[in-house]
């Protein structure tokens, strides 16, 4: 097994009295690509959010090639190190992208801060022809975009940075699926050429199917089931995960089995809240 190049260790955040992320821990190996899933409000944005940096947590650490992000200082240059350890992919590239500045810009703007002294219009093209964009993208508003290709561009943007890790949240979600097809592709393609690992957090188990080598299943803030994702997916062990996958309609879908999934992780559920 290749030395993890992400360590997330005893992870807690609690907001109010409620714990969103409760003991979460797991590795992932340099150019490997872990997938979080669970239902809405499991806790996965929040680990995601504290793996970037943009939340703190009530208490655990995260290291990325050993080197711990929590504690580190705060100072410009720390700040840097950080965004060149983790980027973020969000679902909804909008947020991410200035709408008042072309993509070719917005590129040129992040490598200046993160890689002065490169040649930036050779590396511009060369990031855009990457995600499979040009010239004339180059050129354009993140309005002017299709939502594909500014999702593209946003992976572009976090590829300019040079990251270790890249932590993608529900990135392909708000696509129509032959785009979703699309830009899986790529990202698939991406870590194959530069080894880079992925945190892929989403809902959607078609997704953690195609793009990642390990799967861990978030519930109420805890990791219930991690595994290898084609183990996890053909052989579940947590009566959670099974109630996931049997929400997922396809051929010869019964909806009669997620009503006996959601009985047995009722009783599984009731007899561990009687042990405690
Ligand atoms: N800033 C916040 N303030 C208060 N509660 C929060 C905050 N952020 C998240 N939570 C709560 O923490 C829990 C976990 O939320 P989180 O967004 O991490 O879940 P999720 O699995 O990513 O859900 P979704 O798929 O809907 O994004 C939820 O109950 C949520 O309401």
């Amino acid at each position: 097994m290749a030395e993890p190049v992400l360590e997330v260790s005893g992870l807690r955040k609690t907001f109010g009295t409620h714990p969103a992320v409760d003991d979460v821990s797991f590795t992932v190996p340099a150019g490997g690509s872990l997938g979080i899933v669970g239902e809405s409000g499991s806790g996965k944005t929040t680990t995601a959010r504290i793996i970037v940096g943009l939340e703190n947590p009530d208490a655990g650490h995260v290291r990325v090639d050993g080197h711990d992000r929590i504690n580190a200082g705060r100072g410009r240059a720390e700040r840097l190190r950080r965004a060149q350890q983790v980027q973020m992919v969000f679902q909804d590239p909008y947020l991410s992208l200035d709408p008042r500045i072309t993509v070719g810009a917005a590129l040129t703007e992040t490598l200046r801060l993160h890689h002065p002294g490169t040649d930036q219009a050779a590396r511009v093209t060369d990031l855009l022809s990457q995600v499979g964009l040009g010239a004339r993208e180059a050129q354009a508003l993140p309005r002017q975009l299709s939502g594909g290709q500014r999702q593209r561009v946003a992976i572009a943007r976090a590829l300019a940075v040079s990251p270790r890790v890249l932590v993608l949240d529900e990135a392909v979600a708000a696509l129509d699926v032959s785009v979703q097809a699309q830009i899986l592709n790529l990202l698939a393609d991406l870590r194959a050429e530069l080894g880079i690992a992925y945190v892929f957090i989403t809902h959607d188990l078609g997704v953690v199917r195609c793009v990642t080598d390990e799967v861990a299943v978030m519930r109420r803030g805890a990791i219930v089931e991690r595994g290898l994702t084609a183990s996890v997916l053909a052989e579940p062990e947590h009566p959670y995960t099974r109630l996931l996958l049997e929400s997922v309609p396809g051929p010869g879908w019964d909806p009669k089995a997620i009503v006996t999934a959601r009985k047995a992780l009722a009783a599984v559920e009731q007899s561990a809240d009687a042990q405690s």
